[in-house]
């Protein structure tokens, strides 16, 4: 049993698909929608998702979890973070009882505050856990472009071994022990890649941009530990290196969802941005947490319709002066 599956056809499952197909590996594409499962099958393209980027023709893609799962020893979940836990119960009787599970959705529930692991530990009980996780933008990684990312598991043993059957000649997969901390970081960064977009699309300067950045790192740092994540983890490629590129970029979804906020224009037909659903759980384990975080609370507040885009910055850039390191 040495198989693939992929669990969600959007940008970033067609990109993984991609991926391990080119690198030699079985490869198995779950979609829900036929129409767009169909297209692969025809056009080796993901119209929809990933629109004129070449698929290898051995992704097998299908809507039936029966075919994708069969004979799968490692499994990606990359269906959007609030609708993992149906998707991951509805997978359960297709399951190979030793199959691996991979986490690659960057988010928290927003109802209950869990993480994606805790979520699918719930529906999937028994499966070995880990997370893919770091700066990968699925357009690159469907192209082939050079690209690093984080492997967590649990166990360190585990995580060497994924890391290394993960990895290809162009994606490198570096391994950690440390699975909150890499969820923490990934589910963070899409937070603070909004409050980007809107310094951005406000026309606030590239001098506050990296303000931005450089202060959204303090906050990633500080919830990230304090929900369990380890300091060097939220340093690396899945904390650090996810928020440099996704606040950076106007391929972030994320990022051009804040932008458009900031520009105050229409955000409907924008595409999935996680960080809208996560911002407002943030912001409360913070408060729990009785941790300061001060652009999360007002990217919520902003996405809540409780406070304005110009209110937010005002009030961010009213705070108390303190040192830097406080
Ligand atoms: N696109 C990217 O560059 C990257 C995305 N991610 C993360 O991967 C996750 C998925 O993102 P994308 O693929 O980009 O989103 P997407 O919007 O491109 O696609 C989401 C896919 O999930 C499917 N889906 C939604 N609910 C489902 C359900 N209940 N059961 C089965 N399928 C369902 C949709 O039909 C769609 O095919 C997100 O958490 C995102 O943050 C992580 C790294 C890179
Ligand atoms: O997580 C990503 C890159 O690492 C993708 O970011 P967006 O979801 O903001 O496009």
């Amino acid at each position: 049993m040495t198989r693939i599956a992929v669990v969600g056809a959007g940008a970033w499952g067609t990109a993984l698909a991609a991926l391990h197909a080119r690198g030699g590996e079985t490869v198995a594409l779950l979609g829900r929608d036929a129409e767009t499962i169909a297209a692969i099958a025809k056009t080796r393209e993901n119209p929809r998702y990933l629109a004129g980027i070449a698929l290898p023709a051995s992704i097998r893609a299908t809507i039936d979890p029966a075919e994708a799962l069969a004979g799968a020893d490692l499994v990606l979940l990359v269906v959007p973070a609030q609708s993992l836990a149906d998707a991951a119960t509805a997978l359960r009787p297709y399951l190979a009882a030793e199959a691996t599970l991979v986490l690659c959705a960057k988010g928290i529930a927003r109802e209950t505050g869990r993480f994606m692991s805790e979520i699918v530990a719930k529906a999937l009980p028994d499966h070995p856990l880990a997370a893919l996780s770091g700066p990968s933008f699925a357009s690159d990684v469907a192209r082939g472009l050079p690209t690093a990312v984080t492997v967590a598991a649990g166990d360190a043993a585990e995580a060497d071994g994924l890391a290394r059957r993960l990895s290809t000649e162009t994606f490198r997969c570096y391994a950690s022990s440390d699975l909150r901390g890499v969820e923490a970081g990934g589910a963070l960064k899409n937070v603070l890649a909004l409050a980007a977009g809107i310094v951005a699309g406000r026309g606030l300067g590239a001098s506050a941009e990296a303000a931005l950045v450089t202060r959204g790192f303090v906050e990633l740092r500080r919830l990230g530990e304090a929900l369990g994540g380890r300091p060097e983890t939220l340093m690396g490629l899945s904390g650090l290196g996810d928020l440099v590129l996704t606040c950076s970029s106007p391929q972030s979804r994320n990022f051009a969802y804040g932008a458009a906020l900031g520009r105050g224009d229409d955000l409907k037909g924008l595409k999935l941005a996680e960080g809208v659903f996560t911002a407002a759980i943030a912001a409360r384990l913070a408060e729990d947490a009785g941790i300061e975080a001060p652009i999360v609370q007002t990217v919520s507040e902003v996405l809540a319709g409780e406070l304005s885009v110009d209110e937010a910055v005002q009030r961010l850039l009213a705070r108390p002066l303190k040192r830097e390191a406080g």
